[in-house]
């Protein structure tokens, strides 16, 4: 305490107080009335915190007309609140009634925006409670419009933006950055915006709501969490116009340039944070994307949200769904549209499931699953070359030239979009895959809903109602013939921010394939009877921190089992330790 005494009179923030705590509770409990300890009571922590009108431009400390009398009148506040006091539940009450007035989802993320800059806890207060209707706004599909137009809405800044005209100062840029101790960084480049492609600097979007899921799905603390978009130009013709645009207008930088740029930035990360920060790749085109996660897995704690995040939850929903369809994993046949980041990150990780659970080399589990991609089936004798992604994928079959023909020559059982195309599932095919299955599984999950590969209510109706069905983007339920279909959402949202979470709270430094399985795991394993009895695959988001604490354990058991865990001793229910460590969005009191 003594060192850390001397940091607050330096005028540190207390939050940097324990660089080594795990998330969130611990540390800020230097805040709340329930941590009156001895070090506490003569922490002079007021210097720390910005006091008056600051205060209340502060989104980390901001409680608006919740703070108290004493509070007012500790902290300067006198006369610049109007009189009324209010609870953190009233207040909610309140935001939550004024979002509901608006028609438009764009108006609803700007309002959540503008409370994330003005009022933190509240913001996270909100998600928390009502995680199933605020997702679809600061998430997939409204943050996608939000990225297409982000220039014209754009007020404050969020995040940290990395450009060419930073190269050779990166660490000076993290440097800037207020916060020390990071736990998380979502970066993107934004060449690949869910299924909207190129937006350039304007993917900004995509790492900042990545990163509220971090906070309020997963329980990182805010304060841990940095969103990073690195622009090295875009091809977007309409933005290179667009006298709004944000970023850098030129063509996007390619080869030795932008990986020098990508290794300049990777090598300040960890020096200036550490080999325990976890680098989330986002929304990176396919070439890079595999790239920069092949060149970065065995030096850094880096993980593909696209590749693996994407993975691990279908393997899950196609796990769980085995319930309602039968089956083994192994007795079943895959059929991708998409050979990109998500189809053969999930292709590869159903393989991997394969083989561990039958005991067959993965090269022999591979020929379960077969791709499409814009020039039809992936074999062997195709005759351009086939990027190495693909390689594995590519079987002894005779050429067949699009989708609707691959399915009637492969006859899968489970159907599943990456295309990042809407439409493509056809009711041809849909038709086609319901002719020789009982209850063919259909996974359409490119986002946002503009690019799903077919809508719920197609799937159910084109199949007349026997499909199982998820998406990546959300669907209402829809009624079919009298009864009512719920379709599941198969999202990375139910993955990624657990797995962080193991990741931060063991230490981990490294993620290894096996991580993603027991994530993976984890997550099959939260589908309840009564949710399959409803045709779901995936159980509801409201359950999602709970889930969270389950698949952050078992991400955590297996990072100490692989000997990648350095947070010792290894605590011994890590259930109960990943729930302690997770953030709290109620207020603090300030004495
Ligand atoms: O953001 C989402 O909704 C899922 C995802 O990673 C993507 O589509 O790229
Ligand atoms: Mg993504």
């Amino acid at each position: 305490m003594e060192s850390a005494l001397k940091e607050v009179r330096d005028g540190v923030s207390v939050l940097d107080l324990d660089p080594t705590a795990a998330v969130g509770g611990g540390v800020e409990d230097v805040y709340g009335e329930d941590a009156a300890t001895e070090d506490q009571l003569v922490t002079p922590w007021t210097f720390s915190v910005a006091s008056g009108y600051s205060l209340l431009r502060d989104p980390q400390y901001n409680k608006g007309l919740a703070f108290t009398e004493k509070e007012r009148d500790a902290h300067y506040l006198r006369g610049l609140l109007p009189p009324a006091t209010s609870t953190q539940q009233l207040q909610e009450k309140k935001l939550m009634h004024n979002i509901r007035q608006y028609q438009v989802p764009l108006q609803k993320y700007m309002a959540l925006t503008e409370l994330q800059e003005r009022n933190e806890r509240l913001f996270y207060k909100l998600l928390i409670d009502n995680v199933e209707e605020l997702l679809p706004i600061v998430y997939t599909p409204t943050v996608g419009e939000a990225c297409q137009k982000y220039g014209s809405i754009f007020r404050r800044p969020q995040g940290l933006y990395i450009s060419l005209k930073e190269k050779g100062r990166i660490l000076e840029v993290l440097k800037n950055w207020p916060e020390r101790t990071i736990q998380v960084i979502v970066v993107t480049d934004g060449e690949r915006i869910l299924g909207l492609g190129d937006l350039g600097c304007q993917g900004m979007g995509i790492p900042v709501g990545k990163l509220a899921l971090y906070t309020a799905l997963g329980g990182v603390r805010p304060s841990a969490c940095l969103p990073i978009t690195i622009d090295v130009g875009t091809n977007n013709e309409q933005l290179l116009k667009d006298e709004f645009y944000i970023g850098l207008r030129q063509k996007r930088a390619t080869g030795k340039e932008y990986a020098e740029l990508l290794h300049e930035f990777m090598g300040a990360v960890k020096q200036n944070y550490g080999e325990k920060v976890v680098v989330q790749f986002e929304d990176f085109a396919n070439h890079n994307a595999f790239e920069l996660l092949a060149k970065y897995r065995n030096t850094h704690l880096v993980f593909n949200d696209d590749i693996q995040g994407t993975a691990a939850v279908v393997l899950a929903g196609v796990v769980a769904a085995l319930k309602l369809i039968g089956g083994t994993l192994s007795e079943h046949k895959f059929l991708f549209l998409g050979a990109g980041e998500a189809g053969t990150g999930i292709a590869e990780l159903i393989a991997l499931e394969i083989s561990k659970k039958t005991n067959v080399p993965v090269e022999e589990a591979r020929k379960k699953i077969w791709l499409v991609d814009s020039k039809g089936l992936i074999v062997s004798s195709r005759k351009e070359s086939l990027q190495n992604f693909k390689k594995p994928w590519a079987h002894e079959h005779e050429p067949v030239k699009d989708l609707i023909d691959a399915v009637k020559a492969i006859k899968p059982t489970v159907l599943i979009g990456t295309s990042g195309i809407g439409k493509t599932f056809t009711k041809e095919v849909i038709e086609a895959l319901a002719s020789f299955n009982e209850k063919p599984l259909i996974l359409a999950l490119s986002n946002p809903t503009s690019q799903s590969e077919c809508t719920a209510e197609e799937a159910y109706t084109w199949t007349k109602g026997r499909a199982i069905f998820a998406s990546g983007s959300p669907f209402d339920p829809f009624e079919y013939d009298g009864k009512v279909y719920i379709p599941g959402q198969s999202n990375n949202a139910y993955i990624f921010p657990g797995f962080g979470l193991g990741l931060v709270i063991s230490g981990a430094i490294r993620v290894h394939d096996d991580m993603l399985l027991a994530a993976s795991e984890a997550l099959a394993g939260q589908v309840s009877k009564e949710n399959f009895d409803k045709g779901l695959i995936y159980p509801p988001f409201s359950k999602i921190r709970k889930i969270s604490a389950e698949i952050a354990a078992n991400v955590a058991a297996k990072a100490y089992e692989l000997g990648v865990a350095t947070r010792l001793p290894r605590p011994e229910n890590l259930v109960k330790y990943a729930e302690s460590c997770m953030y709290s969005p109620l207020y603090r009191s300030y004495r």
